[in-house]
């Protein structure tokens, strides 16, 4: 019964404190009546559901990025098919970028003190050593940047993975990751998760090289609430940080940094 109600529930977002607010609520609805990109919600609008639905759904391991305008106008010209392909490119490095600092504040920190040019103490944070990226060629590669950008000289694995197109059964192809990866928190990065196979595989591949699920943060634009769904059963422990759940997620993705 939960997997029917899921699947009709084709537009969602929740914050990631997963509590709603009413000024949230309030916003979301507006967008189910306005945004031309929210085709599917006619049919089911999105102010029938309540945000909590896909969380308690999906679980906890679910993360979406707080809706916002900015996000919703990002996803907006990522999903027109008039878009032209600098715009296209420009607007997903913007919501990669969203995601990426989200993810980084997934990982641990720890407290530390320095001092001020003016000789004062300050109380502030650092980050723990120990965290590295993963990207899932070839779409996962147009996230790097944002990564780098924001983690100078952090490490980068990768793996390939392609699925049968009739079977969608999913093959690794390559995968090459810092040698003491077992002991790192990972930031997986592949930005469609459709039927999840693709990223189901790849932590797989992880778990045999001594990672565990519960180190990985996947970090993604859009999901479907198969694909997310898929993952979270696979691997409870999983956390998923995504901008938007909805039943059709864009296609040919990595096509568009080729
Ligand atoms: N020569 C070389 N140095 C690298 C490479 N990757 C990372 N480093 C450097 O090696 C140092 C240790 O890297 P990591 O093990 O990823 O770092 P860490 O222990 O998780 O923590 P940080 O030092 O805060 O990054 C960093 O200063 C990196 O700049 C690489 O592929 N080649
Ligand atoms: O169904 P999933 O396993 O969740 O994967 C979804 C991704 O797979 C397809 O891309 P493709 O197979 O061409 O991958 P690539 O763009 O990363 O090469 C599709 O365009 C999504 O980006
Ligand atoms: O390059 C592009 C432009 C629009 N939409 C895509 O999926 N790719």
């Amino acid at each position: 019964m939960e997997t029917d109600l899921i699947e009709k529930m084709p537009c969602h977002n929740q914050q990631l404190n997963n509590s709603e607010s009413p000024e949230h609520a309030a916003k979301h609805v507006r967008f189910a009546r306005s945004s031309p990109a929210a085709d599917t919600c006619q049919d089911e609008p999105c102010e029938h559901q309540t945000t909590s639905d896909i969380q308690r759904l999906i679980g906890p391991q679910l993360k979406l990025l707080p809706l916002n305008d900015q996000i919703r106008e990002l996803q907006t010209i990522i999903r027109d098919k008039t878009t032209s392909r600098g715009d296209f490119v420009f607007c997903a490095d913007r919501l990669i970028r969203l995601v990426v600092e989200e993810g980084l504040n997934q990982l641990p920190y720890s407290e530390c003190t320095v001092t001020t040019p003016t000789g004062h103490k300050y109380e502030g944070v650092k980050f723990e050593k120990g965290n590295c990226g993963v990207s899932i060629m070839r779409s996962g590669e147009a996230m790097e940047q944002g990564l780098r950008d924001c983690c100078r000289s952090i490490r980068i694995g990768k793996i390939l993975i392609q699925s049968d197109e009739e079977t969608q059964k999913a093959k690794v192809y390559y995968a090459k990751f810092p040698p003491d990866i077992s002991r790192r928190k990972v930031l997986l990065m592949y930005p469609i998760l459709s039927t999840g196979n693709t990223v189901i595989e790849a932590v797989r591949v992880l778990n045999e090289h001594g990672l565990q699920a519960k180190h990985i943060i996947l970090l993604s634009l859009f999901s479907t609430p198969h694909g997310a769904r898929s993952i979270v059963q696979e691997f409870p422990d999983i956390t998923i940080l995504t901008t938007e759940v909805h039943a059709v997620a864009p296609t040919h993705f990595g096509q568009s940094k080729a």
